[in-house]
């Protein structure tokens, strides 16, 4: 909705800013100052209040009724009064009137209208005459105007001064406007009236308004329309109606002249107390108090009125309020009332604050939310002509063990297998490989469950997907999961059925398993292509390339290596010796030694690069991966690495990735720290959280930490990772650990010394591991701590009711033999009469004579009595049991 400014409302209205501001308040809009925005319903309402109180004037004047007709709008009807008196008065003669008007006795000086800066006309025509004509004519003008001027006018002679005006030329200063128009009306009004012409001073900006009153001035005999400043007729009029109440016409010349040094010296006092004012500010305020009884000072009736306003995804009822304009109270009552017992920093969700607003009668909408680091990786389409043929990129997908690292190991005859830690692959590594002169670039994606982040973002950077399925296992979950991924990522799929050196193979199977999910092999009449494969025996392996290659030929794959790079962070790690070293692989360009570059909220410099064998290169074109060094810290793995033409781009670059992240991080602490917000999830569902803290070597690890913690979340206990990050565990890891109560692990590194120390002074758990297994099974344990525990009955002793006592306030009392067991003062009880239980419930009191005691073994007599149970009778059979939790 269109706004306006207060000023500029006033302005347009030609009101004052505080009038206007007086106004919104009467209709109950609050604004602050002269600066503050109105919606435009609000302004329309102002200006139709101005309007009608324009209306209103008109009524109380009916003699400005033909100027009204012209010219509707008030202020006009004001200036042409303005005219006729200030043709005679320089700006000075306001003020000397407006002196008069508070101490009373300056009225002679008053009607002087001549100012001083025509001494030479004054002289010639004998200033007593001259001055007291123009005096009368002044008050000729008021009396003209009804504003109560008009009987004095008698004292004034107006014959003599009309006369005196003529005659002397007094009344006709040269017109100093150089308009036409203004001139010819002039002349008009001076036959007419003979009453001296009107004094053209007015700026030629003036002349078109002078124009159009001219006539109402001739009507109203007032034949000096012309004010020297055409910009606030409002102001001069108000000076006049003033002044045509207090003035008095001077008989005595002599006293005038005697008097009028006197005023002037005061009338120099006065301005000079108020410089910026023109003096004219009092008068300003006393139309206001003429017009105060009319109408317009009256709120009007609040019309129903919709409003709208923007709110975000999640805010509290204060912030909701704030935006509604109401007191947050009003809201929290209304949910009370409710049933919904909430506090001003509850946190609510825009559909329910959207709902609250709805029935105030505003219309909410939601925030949209402008990605920042989005717009600013946004790119433009490149031009065909620069684009030239670059290697694919393929992955390796497919479930555990199916064998893709010794796949990857066939095609490029190394052993990765060996190296890794347990035997599974942890991180994805990239490698190059050259057939038949061409190359393919390999993406390492580990097939762990935990790795689906990284896969994904594997299938997001990669071009072809070549799918790993052990031909004596077939289809198994991750699977299935990673033609998830490759399909929505778009890339073309190969399937690799592999180990067909085993006697289990069965190749016709896992055709026949994949064909459920639309992969369906060529010779099945389908486009999926289908290798073959023995990662052992290498059988099968040159096909798979040549169908790669084949695949990237139909696909063309293209990329303009002559521009700034772009690429994908693979793998980032802090190197004690290097600092922070990322694996890139550059998508669009050629990464040089030297670039200046940033990934994510890091930035640097290129200082050098190795290609996947180790070996340092100069330059990466499209496809390639490289290690580089320089980044000032370690990247996210997947954060896109773009390069600028100077340092300060890059950290510009930079910064706005960190200030992003701070901001998304104060949102996910804001509702996590909020504890009516946890109090509203124990209402919900008894929910628990588990907030967990990963630091690991490298952010591929984190990723797959912070996956598989996820997921072991259930409908009792939610894991939360609210902190992630590669390195040693330091103090601030533990810290906020120590304030989210949370617990840290940590997967290849170790706390350094002053977070062992803290953690050991807070109490924090820190778990170290190495294999990713192992944490996961620990988080789980944990887990079940947390998880509310599981009671089983359990009997403890039996007893006969051997005799019963009435006692007064106490009950029944059973004199009992424990037979086994024990009895025990907090247990539970079933009481059984031949064979049929009676009663079930809890012990009131456990007695030995007339002692309460906590235990009574078997063997010994005792007293029972039962809560709200006193039917017992002797032969009753008693047993007691108590709860015991049970391990998960
Ligand atoms: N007989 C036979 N065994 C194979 C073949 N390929 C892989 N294997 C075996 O299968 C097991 C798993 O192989 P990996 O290459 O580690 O499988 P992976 O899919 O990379 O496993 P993760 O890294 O745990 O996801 C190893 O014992 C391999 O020796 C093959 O072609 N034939």
């Amino acid at each position: 909705m269109a706004k306006i400014r207060v000023h500029e409302l006033a302005k347009k209205l030609e009101r004052t800013n505080r009038e206007v501001m007086d106004a919104l308040k009467g209709i109950g809009v609050d604004v602050k100052s002269h600066m503050s925005n109105v919606e435009d319903t609000q302004a329309e309402k102002i200006r139709e209040k101005f309007k009608m109180t324009g209306k209103e004037q008109k009524v109380e004047s009916p003699n400005n009724e033909k100027n009204l007709n012209k010219q509707e709008e008030t202020p006009k009807k004001k200036k042409n009064i303005i005219r006729v008196y200030h043709a005679q008065n320089a700006s000075d003669g306001g003020r000397r009137k407006q002196g008069e008007r508070k101490k009373g006795d300056r009225r002679p000086g008053q009607g002087r209208p001549q100012n001083s800066n025509r001494p030479a006309q004054n002289a010639a025509v004998g200033k007593p005459q001259g001055e007291r004509a123009a005096e009368n004519r002044e008050n000729n003008f008021r009396g003209n105007n009804n504003q109560g001027g008009a009987p004095r006018n008698g004292e004034g002679r107006p014959a003599q001064s009309r006369q005196g005006g003529r005659q002397e030329g007094q009344g006709r200063p040269q017109n100093r406007n150089n308009n036409s128009s203004n001139r010819s009306q002039d002349r008009q009004g001076g036959r007419q009236e003979g009453q001296g012409r009107p004094q053209g001073r007015n700026g030629g900006n003036s002349s078109g308004r002078s124009f159009q009153e001219r006539p109402n001035n001739r009507q109203e005999s007032q034949g000096r329309p012309q004010s020297r400043s055409g910009g606030r007729p409002v102001k001069r009029q108000e000076q006049d109606v003033f002044v045509a109440e207090m003035t008095k016409p001077s008989k005595e010349g002599k006293r005038d002249r005697d008097n009028k040094r006197d005023n002037k010296k005061k009338d120099y006092d006065k301005s000079s107390r108020r410089p910026n004012q023109g003096g004219k500010r009092p008068n300003m305020r006393l139309p206001k108090a003429l017009q105060k009884p009319t109408p317009q000072q009256k709120p009007e009736e609040k019309k129903p009125e919709i409003k709208e306003i923007t709110l975000p995804e999640k805010l509290t009822i204060r912030e909701l309020a704030e935006k509604m304009k109401m007191q947050p109270s009003v809201i929290v009552k209304k949910l009370f009332l409710e049933g919904i017992m909430v506090t001003v920093n509850h946190e609510i969700d825009f559909e329910k604050a959207q709902e609250i607003a709805l029935e105030y009668d505003i219309i909410a909408e939601q925030e949209e939310k402008v990605d920042v680091i989005e717009e600013l990786l946004k790119e433009e389409e490149e031009d065909e002509t620069t684009l030239q043929s670059r290697p694919p990129v393929v992955c390796v997908m497919g479930h555990v063990d199916h064998g893709k690292t010794s796949l990857l190991d066939a095609i490029r005859n190394t052993n990765v297998t060996d190296r890794e830690a347990g035997g599974i692959t942890q991180h994805i590594g990239a490698y190059v490989v050259k057939i038949n002169g061409q190359k393919i670039t390999f993406l390492d994606t580990p097939g762990h469950e935990a790795f689906t982040a990284m896969r994904m973002r594997g299938a997001n950077a990669t071009d072809i997907a070549i799918l790993v399925v052990a031909a004596d296992d077939g289809v198994m979950p991750q699977t299935v999961e990673a033609i998830s991924h490759a399909k929505a990522a778009g890339i073309e799929i190969i399937v690799a059925i592999n180990k067909i050196d085993k006697p289990s193979a069965n190749v016709e199977r896992v055709k026949q398993e994949l064909s459920e999910y639309e992969l369906i092999p060529e010779d099945w009449g389908g486009s999926t292509i289908f290798v073959p494969v023995s990662a052992h025996t290498g059988e099968g392996i040159d096909n798979l390339l040549e169908m790669i290659l084949l695949t990237a030929e139909v696909c063309e794959l293209k990329a303009n290596p002559k521009r700034a790079a772009r690429g994908l962070v693979i793998e980032a790690e802090l190197d004690k010796g290097k600092g922070p070293v990322a694996t890139i692989l550059v998508q669009k360009g050629t990464l040089h030694v030297g670039d200046f570059i940033a990934a994510g909220a890091s930035s640097g410099k290129v200082r050098a690069m190795m290609d996947d064998k180790g070996r340092r290169v100069k330059e990466a074109g499209p496809s390639t991966p490289v290690e580089i060094l320089g980044l000032s810290d370690v990247p996210n793995a997947g954060e896109i690495l773009v390069s600028f033409d100077s340092d300060k781009e890059a950290k510009n670059f930079a910064s706005t990735f960190v200030s992003e992240n701070k901001n998304r991080l104060l949102e996910d602490t804001k509702a996590k720290l909020s504890l009516d917000d946890l109090f509203s999830q124990i209402q919900a569902g008894n929910l628990k959280e588990l907030p967990i803290i990963v630091k690991a070597d490298v952010q591929g690890s984190v990723e797959a930490v912070k996956q598989s913690l996820t997921k072991l979340s259930n409908e009792e206990v939610v894991v939360k990772v609210i902190h992630g990050g590669v390195g040693a565990i330091n103090e601030s890891d533990v810290t906020l650990a120590a304030t989210s109560n949370a617990i840290v692990i940590g997967f290849n590194v170790r706390p350094d010394a002053l977070a062992k120390q803290l953690a050991e002074q807070e109490g924090v758990d820190l778990r170290l591991y190495r294999v990713i297994y192992q944490a996961i099974e620990d988080v789980e344990a944990a887990m079940k701590g947390m998880l509310d525990p599981i009671y089983e009955e359990k009997v403890i002793g039996h007893a006969e009711v051997r005799q019963t006592f009435k006692a007064s306030g106490v009950g029944t009392i059973a004199g009992s033999y424990v037979l086994d067991g024990i009895f025990q003062r907090a247990c539970k009880i079933r009481i059984k009469r031949e064979g049929e239980q009676i009663y079930e419930g809890a012990l009131a009191s456990l007695k030995r004579f007339k002692d309460d005691v906590k235990e009574v073994k078997a063997g010994y007599e005792c007293g029972l009595v039962f809560e709200d149970f006193n039917d017992i009778k002797e032969e009753d059979q008693v047993e007691a049991y108590i709860m015991v939790e049970v391990p998960r």
